[in-house]
C-alpha cells in the first residue's frame, strides 16, 4: 500500500455503497443451502475469535479445531454446561425435545442485546450463537451427539466415572467434527469430482508440525456473510431477518426436524459483490477499515505469495467491464486493490463457490487446521484415544447426515448442504442472477 496507485485508499461507504450492497438476492450458483451457511458460521467460530476491543489483530482463539463452540472456551464455562453425570452435558426438555438449557440456569458469559426474553435466552458454547437459530440448532445438534455418544461409552466401560466419559466423548465429539467437515463440508466447497477422504495415516512417516496458527487473513476471507439470505423459510413460511435474529426459540417452536429441513432446502447466497444484506453491512465496513488498520498486504501480493498469477487489469479480476471501470477510477492500479475487496470483486471460479483466491488461500489454512490436530497425530490417532473401537468407529463413520438423524425425533428430515433442486448452471450469472427454467424434458 502507498506504492502503486492512489494515495489514499477509496473512501470505505463509497466502496460499500458502489459495489455491496445487495439490491437483489443473488443466490449461490453452486447450489448451497442455508444448513451449510450455518455449518460455516458455528464450526468456524471456534477458531476465529478477533478480540475486537483490544484490537483489531487480537484473538482470544486456540488457534485450531477445538470444539469450543460447542463445550464453551474456558473450563469455567464447560464446568457450567455439564451435568457432572455420565459425563454428560445439561439439557432440558422443552417440546418434547432435548434443548441447551435457559442463559438463567446456566450462567455462562452470553452476549445479549437488551430486551430478549428469557425463553429465547439459552446458556451456549459460544457467547454470540444466541443470534440465529441455525447456530442454535447446530449447538443442540452437538450437545445431543455428546450425550449419545457418552451412553455408548458408557456400555463399553460400565466402570469408567464422569470424568473420563465426558473428556473421552469430547475427543469422539472433535474427531467427528473434523470428518464431517472434510467428508461433507470441504467436500462441498471443492465440488471435486472425486471423493475427499479423511485419512491422518497419509502423513504418518513424513516430518509434520501438529500444532497451528490461525492468521489474520484467513479470518478475513472467511467473511462469508453473502451467503446470508435476507429471510429464512420455515416451513414455506418466510420469517426476515429481524424477526429471526435472537429467535433461538423458533427451533424449539417448530422443532429440530421442521428446521433441518428447511435449512437444507433453502438456496445460500452468492459469496460475491452485490450481495451482503443489511444487517452485515457494518461488518464488511470493519472488515475493510481491520484490513487498512493491520496493513495487510495488496490483493495481487496474495496472490503473488499463493503461486497465484497476479490479476495486470481489473477486466481480468472481475471478468466484466462495469465494475472494473468503477474500481480502476478508485483504486488507479491493479496492485492497489484491497485484499478482502478483491476477493469479493473476484470473477467465480468454474464450479466454485468463490474466486480463486479464496479457494487456494483457504484450502492450505483449512487443511493444515484439519490435519495438524493432535487427535490426527500418530501418538492419539489410535482406538484407546476414542475409548475403544467402538469410539473410534464412531469418529471413522461420521457423517453430516448421521449427526442429524441419529439426533432427531423421529423420521430424519433432509440433511443437505446442497439443495435438492440444484442443477448445475441453474442460475443465470450473466443475466440479474434470475434462475434458469429448467431444460425443456423437466417441464
Ligand atoms: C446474519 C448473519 C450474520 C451476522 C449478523 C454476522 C455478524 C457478525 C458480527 C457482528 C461480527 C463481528 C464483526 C465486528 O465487530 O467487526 C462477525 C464476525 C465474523 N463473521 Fe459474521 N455474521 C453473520 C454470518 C456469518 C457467516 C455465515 C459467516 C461465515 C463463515 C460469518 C463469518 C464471520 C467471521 C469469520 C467473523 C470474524 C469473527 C472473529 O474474528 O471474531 N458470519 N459477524
Amino acid at each position: 500500500m502507498g506504492v502503486k496507485g492512489k494515495k489514499t485508499l477509496p473512501d470505505v461507504d463509497l466502496l460499500v455503497k458502489t459495489f455491496f450492497v445487495r439490491k437483489k438476492f443473488r443466490p449461490d450458483p453452486q447450489g448451497s443451502s442455508v444448513l451449510m451457511t450455518f455449518f460455516a458460521q458455528h464450526f468456524t467460530h471456534m477458531f476465529f475469535k478477533t478480540s475486537y476491543k483490544t484490537n483489531a489483530g487480537a484473538t482470544w482463539s486456540g488457534h485450531g479445531v477445538d470444539v469450543t463452540s460447542i463445550y464453551g472456551s474456558n473450563v469455567s464455562d464447560e464446568n457450567l454446561l455439564r451435568s457432572f453425570k455420565d459425563g454428560k452435558l445439561r439439557m432440558q426438555v422443552l417440546n418434547n425435545e432435548e434443548f441447551p438449557l435457559y442463559a438463567k440456569d446456566a450462567r455462562v458469559y452470553m452476549m445479549y442485546p437488551p430486551g430478549i426474553p428469557e425463553s429465547s435466552q439459552f446458556a451456549l458454547g459460544h457467547p454470540f450463537f444466541g443470534l440465529l437459530p441455525g447456530l442454535f440448532l447446530y449447538q443442540t445438534i452437538w450437545m445431543r451427539e455428546h450425550n449419545r455418544v457418552c451412553d455408548i461409552l458408557r456400555g463399553e466401560h460400565p466402570d469408567w466415572d464422569d470424568e473420563r466419559l465426558y473428556q473421552t466423548g469430547k475427543l469422539i465429539i472433535l474427531g467427528e467434527t473434523i470428518k464431517i467437515v472434510v467428508e461433507d463440508y470441504v467436500q462441498h466447497l471443492a465440488s471435486y469430482y472425486v471423493n475427499v477422504a479423511f485419512k491422518p495415516e497419509v502423513l504418518f512417516g513424513y516430518p509434520f508440525q501438529y500444532s497451528n496458527k490461525i492468521v489474520v487473513e484467513f479470518n478475513h476471507l472467511y467473511h462469508w456473510h453473502p451467503l446470508m439470505p435476507d429471510s429464512f423459510n420455515i416451513s414455506g413460511q418466510q420469517v426476515e431477518m429481524k424477526d429471526y435474529m435472537f429467535r433461538s426459540d423458533l427451533v424449539v417452536k417448530h422443532g429440530t426436524s421442521a428446521i433441518t429441513d428447511s435449512l437444507s432446502r433453502q438456496r445460500a447466497g452468492h459469496m460475491s459483490h452485490h450481495n451482503h444484506g443489511a444487517v452485515t453491512l457494518h461488518v464488511l465496513r470493519d472488515t475493510i477499515l481491520h484490513g487498512r488498520e493491520l496493513r495487510l498486504q495488496p490483493f495481487n501480493n496474495y496472490r503473488a505469495r499463493f503461486n497465484l498469477q497476479p490479476y495486470t487489469t481489473f477486466q481480468e479480476l472481475t471478468g466484466e467491464t462495469k465494475m472494473a471501470a468503477e474500481l480502476e477510477r478508485l483504486y488507479g492500479d491493479i496492485d492497489a486493490v484491497e485484499m478482502y475487496v478483491g476477493m469479493l470483486l473476484e470473477k467465480r471460479r468454474k464450479r466454485a463457490l468463490f474466486g480463486s483466491t479464496i479457494v487456494d488461500m483457504g484450502a492450505p489454512f483449512s487443511v493444515k487446521g484439519l490435519l495438524a490436530n493432535p487427535i490426527c497425530s500418530p501418538i492419539y490417532w489410535k482406538p484407546s484415544t476414542f475409548g475403544g473401537d467402538v469410539g473410534f468407529d464412531i469418529v471413522k463413520t461420521a457423517t453430516l447426515e448421521k449427526l442429524f438423524c441419529n439426533n432427531i425425533p423421529g423420521d430424519c428430515p433432509l440433511v443437505s448442504f446442497r439443495v435438492p433442486e440444484f442443477v448445475e448452471g441453474d442460475v443465470d450469472e450473466g443475466n440479474n442472477f434470475n434462475f434458469r427454467p429448467p431444460p425443456r424434458d423437466e417441464l
